[in-house]
């Protein structure tokens, strides 16, 4: 296997559904529970630090399932978590937190430390109901938030009744699940085949 080729799993979580636990409410924290919320605003999130920022009081306040807890970190925090972003300014707290959230089984993102994290955030890009996260493998977050301009002006804003369109015939067509792959195959074979001739 080529040490080059990025074999991170990607997935997408309902958050709606899990319990989201941010330890952190300064600069970082901040932007981790800005963009948890900016894809997913009724998500379930916990945010727990010493210090919490103006700013994450705001965004508490506009987003009923969010809530605080200001307190200085103890392990018995992540019980009630399934997925956890550590934002702190300590290094130590940081490992310390990666230390007890794998002894509780529980997954961990320690922002902009990837030596202590379960899963990377990727850079998200998001259209209607279609959404595409990217990851460069930590190599360059930066080529990843460009990636994301990119795709953002490339993808055209039909894709949002293109996708509606499409899920409209999916539930339409009664026959099994072969003969659906195949029917949908041919409806949508223009998309790439157009692609392929401007290529
Ligand atoms: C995608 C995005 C998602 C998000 O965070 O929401 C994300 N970083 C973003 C931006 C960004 N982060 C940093 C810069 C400054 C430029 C630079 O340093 O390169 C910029 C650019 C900017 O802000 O423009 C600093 C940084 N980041 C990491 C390190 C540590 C290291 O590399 O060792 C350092 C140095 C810290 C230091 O030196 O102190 C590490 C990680 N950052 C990741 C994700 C994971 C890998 C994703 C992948 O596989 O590509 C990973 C591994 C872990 C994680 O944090 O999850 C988000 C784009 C948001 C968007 O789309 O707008
Ligand atoms: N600010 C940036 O632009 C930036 C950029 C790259 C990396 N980072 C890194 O991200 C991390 C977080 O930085 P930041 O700017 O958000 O720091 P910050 O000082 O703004 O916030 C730190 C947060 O951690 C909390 N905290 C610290 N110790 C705690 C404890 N024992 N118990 C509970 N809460 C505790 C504080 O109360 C605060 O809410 C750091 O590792 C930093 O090096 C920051």
């Amino acid at each position: 296997m080529s040490a080059d080729k990025n074999n991170l799993f990607p997935v997408f979580f309902k958050l709606e559904e899990l319990r989201v636990l941010i330890i952190g409410a300064g600069e970082i924290g901040y932007e981790k529970l800005n963009t948890v919320l900016h894809n997913s605003p009724a998500a379930n999130v916990t945010v727990a630090a010493s210090f919490i920022k103006k700013g994450v009081r705001e965004l508490a306040f506009k987003h009923k399932h969010v809530q605080l807890i200001q307190t200085s970190y103890h392990p018995e925090l992540l019980d009630n978590s399934d997925l956890i972003i550590a934002a702190v300014n300590d290094i130590d707290l940081a490992e310390r937190i990666r230390k007890d959230a794998k002894q509780k089984g529980k997954l961990l993102n320690a922002a902009d430390k990837p030596s202590l994290c379960d899963f990377y955030l990727g850079s998200v890009v998001t259209k209607g109901d279609v959404k595409i996260a990217i990851s460069t493998n930590g190599k360059s977050p930066t080529l990843a938030r460009r990636l994301k301009e990119f795709f953002n002006e490339v993808l055209p804003e039909e894709i949002e009744s293109l996708t509606n369109n499409l899920n409209t015939i999916r539930n339409n067509i009664q026959s099994g699940l072969k003969e659906r792959i195949k029917k949908l195959n041919e409806i949508t074979a223009s998309l790439v085949e157009d692609n392929e001739q401007t290529i």
